[in-house]
């Protein structure tokens, strides 16, 4: 197609030519003056419409960058992130992922983007809720998002997509979910125009707000990114939902069981004090909760936090133990196993994704309504809760590896050491009386079938063989193009 100010262009240059021809032909002596005298304007027009397609061809450049610059950044970021995170099996450091901390403009806009958001924000069962789901791509996100949209929910994902783990699991996660109806929009929620424009176009009931910069040792290598994350990002998301939708909707949002910290009495209460953090990942998850009375006080937000119990199941996060034990189990290498300092095991509360995802759903079902405005006025006070979600029944760590030794059927090479003052907790032991009381929580999955149902999509997700695994060969888990996209869980 030609450009529009080539073909202005062209025209005139045409125009000034049938001038010649008509000069030509009008006068007989003169003839040749008069061509001399028009081709001369013919050089001063063409080189004075050449001057402004040259301005107008450079404004559109500009205006064209200046339009994918974020996206433009965003790509190079990823290519480079990913190139980083395969280089390293720890995650990498992160200290320009949050680029759009302060806000930016975005890249999104347009009809077809605001019909793609609201086809994939809008209800398909009567009285059906509009979800925003944070982190969709992330483990807990993509399941519940999955598990919305099989009950008739408008579900609309958001993700950064960061390198903190494999990439590609993600885009995994995001290709399944778009296979089911569900866009997953690649964005940081620290991008405030961003939020801003997508609570204009979807009137969402509900945000369900899962990403955050996870793992609580990892706090100690890239401190920056937790603030960012679960500080910034958190702020980023309730003040669009406070200040800029229309009406507000109710947050649902992940805090996280290590907010206990220090905490000695057992099982965990949500009365239970939680003013003594032993890691910065825990300190910021603390701060989202003190944020989160700050804006439910002030703007009528209806928040619920929800402290998860280390989530594991099928599309898990391979930062996580169970994960990349599994995977070292697999490739005959190492793994290190923390003993508490008074050389006791150490025990987590391991809750099923499947458990956790009802948990979720019955927060969002039960959240009740915002009480505010865009005007900042509070018709009176709007729900605040909190609430564990775990299993209730602590496991050893070294239990955990026995059970996957038995399903990967290869014995996994140990080593113990004292747990260092990583930030890390010798156990933990969810009370969930109050979710059981409010939205009918109750986890019914226990470790070891969890696993098994865990193993079975590890196998079959990396194309690992277990006839193969039997006999003690060793097996790499690189991700192979063809990947397997069964059903994400039975929840969903
Ligand atoms: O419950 C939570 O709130 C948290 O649960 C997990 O944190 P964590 O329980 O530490 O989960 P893992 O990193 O999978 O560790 C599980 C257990 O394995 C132990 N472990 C971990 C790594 C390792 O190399 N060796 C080892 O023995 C840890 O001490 C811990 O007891 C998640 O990673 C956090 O994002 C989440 O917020």
């Amino acid at each position: 197609m030609p450009h529009p100010s080539s073909s202005s262009s062209s025209a005139s240059v045409d125009a000034a030519a049938k001038g010649v021809k008509l000069e030509r032909y009008a006068s007989g002596g003169g003839a040749l003056l008069m061509r001399r005298a028009g081709s001369s304007k013919i050089v001063a027009a063409s080189s004075h419409l050449l001057f402004r397609a040259t301005v107008l061809a450079t404004l559109a450049l500009v205006c064209l960058f200046a339009v994918h610059y974020p996206s433009l950044l965003s790509r190079s970021f990823r290519l480079s992130a990913a190139a980083a995170a395969s280089s390293s099996s720890s995650p990498p450091r992160q200290t320009s992922r949050h680029r759009n901390l302060l806000g930016s403009s975005s890249a999104y806009a347009g009809a077809a983007w605001e019909r793609e958001v609201r086809r994939s924000a809008t209800p398909r069962r009567d009285g059906g809720m509009s979800v925003l789901v944070t982190g969709a791509a992330g483990f807990v996100g993509a399941h519940c998002a999955l598990a919305l949209r099989a009950r008739g929910d408008g579900v609309l994902g958001l993700d950064n997509f960061n390198a903190y783990y494999e990439p590609g699991l993600k885009r995994a996660r995001q290709r399944l979910l778009a296979s089911r109806g569900v866009v997953v929009l690649g964005a940081d929620i620290n991008d405030a125009a961003l939020l801003e424009r997508l609570f204009a176009a979807v009137p969402f009931t509900h945000v369900l707000h899962l990403a955050a910069q996870a793992g609580v040792r990892y706090a100690m290598r890239a401190p920056q990114t937790y603030v960012a994350s679960n500080v910034a990002g958190l702020v980023s998301v309730f003040e669009a939902a406070a200040r800029h939708a229309d009406p507000q909707p109710a947050i649902v949002w992940a805090s996280s069981s290590s907010v206990y910290g220090l905490n000695t009495d057992a099982p965990f209460s949500e009365d239970h004090r939680t003013d003594r953090p032993a890691s910065l990942y825990a300190a910021t998850k603390k701060a989202g909760e003190a944020i989160a009375h700050a804006y439910n006080h002030i703007y009528g937000l209806s928040i619920t936090g929800l402290r998860f119990f280390t989530v594991y199941g099928p599309w898990g996060r391979p930062d996580m133990a169970y994960f990349s034990f599994a995977r070292s189990i697999v490739a005959g290498e190492p793994i290190t196993l923390f003993r508490a300092a008074d050389g006791t095991d150490v025990r987590r509360d391991f809750t099923y994704i499947d458990d956790v995802v009802k948990g979720c759903l019955g927060a969002l079902d039960t959240a009740g309504k915002s009480t505010g405005s865009k005007s900042g006025k509070k018709r009176g006070p709007a729900p605040l809760r909190v609430y564990n979600l775990g299993n209730t029944s602590p496991v050893p760590v070294t239990r955990m590896v026995a059970i996957l030794e038995k399903l990967l059927g290869k014995k996994a090479n140990k080593r113990v050491v004292t747990m260092p003052s990583n930030g890390d907790v010798p156990f933990t032991h969810a009370n969930v009386s109050h979710a059981a009381r409010d939205f009918g929580y109750h986890p019914t999955t226990s470790l070891d079938a969890g696993l098994r149902k865990f193993v079975e999509w590890f196998l079959q997700y990396y194309k690992i063989d277990p006839a193969k695994l039997a006999k003690g060969s060793r097996v790499g888990t690189k991700t192979t193009k063809k990947k397997s996209m069964g059903a994400i869980s039975a929840a969903s």
